[in-house]
């Protein structure tokens, strides 16, 4: 199983993706550059947070355009599960792999700090090694954290049970308390908060590794060979 960490110009949060799936949980990972075009050799594809192209218009709105984006598209369609963390949710937004759409803060400030989160769908890919309800402490870093989606996009996420987290403390104005969502297909998430940045007891919290655990089981169960 390989994990891909894809770098855009600006990313500065694609050493700490790759050194929780490298050094803690123990999987092979490798950068992957905006300009490649062929990820068929990877099995999970993590978008990770920074500033790509320095949050030119808005986050992520000119990282959508990068020539990986295309095949990171098609990824999607066939399967692949794909992470978008802080930027990498923002750039999953505009590139539409997922609904809705990023504002600044309604603080307008930079928010950075540890957030309670209500795990509010234990029944994807992504989530399975936690408790439904249950609430962990995964830290936030951003200036674009502002979910929005219309009523009837909203009424969908909820139906549909596409809303993974919610903010127990909302820390930016995000519509419906919004976190994280996942698409309908159920194999593309995107979150703000940094689960890559709580995967050992010296960063003050482990509760983000469970997300990679369960990455890990769900494409096992999905390959499993007898
Ligand atoms: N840590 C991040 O990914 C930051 C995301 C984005 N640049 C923002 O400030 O909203």
């Amino acid at each position: 199983m390989k994990f891909a960490v894809i770098v855009f110009p600006g990313s500065n949060c694609d050493v700490d993706m790759y050194h929780a799936v490298k050094d803690i949980l123990e999987e092979e990972v490798e950068y992957v550059w905006h300009t490649e075009t062929d990820l068929s050799a990877y099995d999970v594809l993590l978008l990770p947070g920074g500033f790509s192209y320095g949050d030119y218009l808005r986050g992520g709105a000119l990282a959508r355009f990068a020539p990986v984006m295309e095949a990171v598209k098609e990824a999607a369609e066939r399967g692949t599960f794909v992470l978008g963390v802080c930027n990498g949710f923002q750039i999953l937004l505009e590139a539409g792999l997922l609904p809705g759409a990023m504002r600044r803060n309604n603080s307008l400030k930079f928010r950075c700090f540890h957030t309670p989160l209500e795990v509010v769908n234990t029944d994807t890919p992504f989530t399975s090694h936690y408790m439904e309800g249950e609430v962990i402490s995964i830290p936030i870093a951003h200036g674009e954290g502002n979910y929005y989606c219309d009523p009837a996009t909203l009424a969908e996420l909820e139906q549909n049970r596409q809303i993974v987290f919610r903010y127990k403390e909302n820390p930016n104005g995000s519509v419906g308390d919004i976190a994280g969502i996942i698409n309908k297909a159920g194999n593309v998430l995107g979150m703000m908060p940094h689960p890559e940045r709580a995967v050992e007891d010296l960063l003050g919290s482990r509760d983000g590794l469970r997300l990679f655990t369960s990455i890990l089981q769900a494409w096992r169960e999905s390959h499993v060979t007898v």
